[in-house]
C-alpha cells in the first residue's frame, strides 16, 4: 500500500503534474492500493485503478496547526464510495488531546462502512503531549486494539523496531496489521525494515515517503511489492 495522503499534513510531496503519472506507475509495480484525498481523484485518471484499490483517506490535520495531533474527518463513507474508492481509511492519534473525538470518529466512520459494505483502514499512531517512545510495543498493541475492537477491517501503525517487537503487537491483533515507512530510509534500510516486520507478522506495509521521494519510485516500489508478496525473501516468519 502506498498512501499518498500527506500533502494535506506537512505539504507537497508530489508535484501536482506528477500525481497522475506516479499512480499510474505504482499501478504497474504490483503495488496493492493507494491512499489519497478525494480531491487529489480530480487529477488522476480512474483507469489506474483497474488492477489497485483505491483508498480515500476521511482524516485530517496540519503540521501548522496549534495542535498538529488534532484529526477531524474533512470526508465521509458516502462521498468516498460516490468516488468510487474501494475503501476508506481513517487517522487516529492514541494519547492526543482529542482523541476522544477521532476515536468517536472512528467508531462513526465504522457504523458507516458497516451500512456501505465499504472496508476501513485505519491509521493507529501513538502521539501526543505524554506519549515518550511511539514505537512502544504496549502503545502499539494498544492503538491497534482501539481500533479492532471498534470496527476497523485493518490497522495501519507505526514499525516498533524488530521483528520481536512486531511479534508483540501482530500476536495481540485481532486485524491484519501493515507497518508505516516513516521518514526516509537508506533503500537498504527500508527493506530491512520491511523484512524484519513480515518476519513479526505484519500482514503488510503502508510505504509513503519512501516511495515517493525515492530517486526511482517505480523501482523502489516494485522491490517492496516483490518483498510483501514472497517474489523475493524475507526470512523465516517468528512464531
Ligand atoms: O501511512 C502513511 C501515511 O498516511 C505512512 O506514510 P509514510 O510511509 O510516509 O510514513
Ligand atoms: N496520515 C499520516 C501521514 C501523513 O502525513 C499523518 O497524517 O500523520
Amino acid at each position: 500500500m502506498v498512501p499518498l495522503d500527506h500533502a494535506v499534513t506537512t505539504g507537497p510531496i508530489v508535484p501536482g503534474a506528477r500525481l497522475d503519472h506516479l499512480v499510474g506507475q505504482l499501478a504497474e509495480c504490483g503495488v496493492d492500493a493507494v491512499v489519497l484525498h478525494k480531491g487529489c481523484l480530480r487529477r488522476v485518471r480512474a483507469e489506474h485503478f483497474q488492477g489497485m484499490s483505491l483508498i480515500v483517506h476521511l482524516s485530517a490535520s496540519t503540521c501548522r496547526a496549534a495542535d498538529p495531533d488534532a484529526k477531524y474527518l474533512v470526508a465521509t463513507v458516502a462521498e468516498a464510495v460516490r468516488l468510487g474508492a474501494d475503501a476508506v481509511s481513517v487517522h487516529v492519534n492514541v494519547g492526543s488531546r482529542d482523541e476522544a473525538r477521532q476515536i468517536a470518529d472512528l467508531a462513526g466512520v465504522a457504523e458507516a462502512c458497516d451500512r456501505w459494505s465499504v472496508p476501513l483502514l485505519a491509521m493507529m499512531y501513538p502521539r501526543g503531549p505524554a506519549t515518550r517512545d511511539p514505537r512502544d510495543p504496549a502503545l502499539i498493541a494498544h492503538a491497534v486494539a482501539i481500533a479492532a475492537d471498534l470496527g476497523a477491517d485493518i490497522v495501519k501503525t507505526v514499525y516498533p523496531g524488530s521483528a520481536a517487537a512486531m511479534r508483540d503487537v501482530t500476536r495481540a491483533a485481532g486485524v491484519p496489521v501493515l507497518v508505516a515507512g516513516g521518514p526516509q530510509h537508506a533503500a537498504g534500510d527500508l527493506l530491512d525494515q520491511i523484512g524484519a516486520a513480515l518476519r513479526g507478522g505484519a500482514a503488510g506495509v503502508a510505504i509513503g515517503r519512501n516511495i515517493a521521494l525515492a530517486d526511482d519510485p517505480a523501482a523502489t516500489a516494485r522491490k517492496v511489492a516483490d518483498l510483501v508478496h514472497g517474489q523475493s525473501e524475507p526470512e523465516a516468519i517468528i512464531q
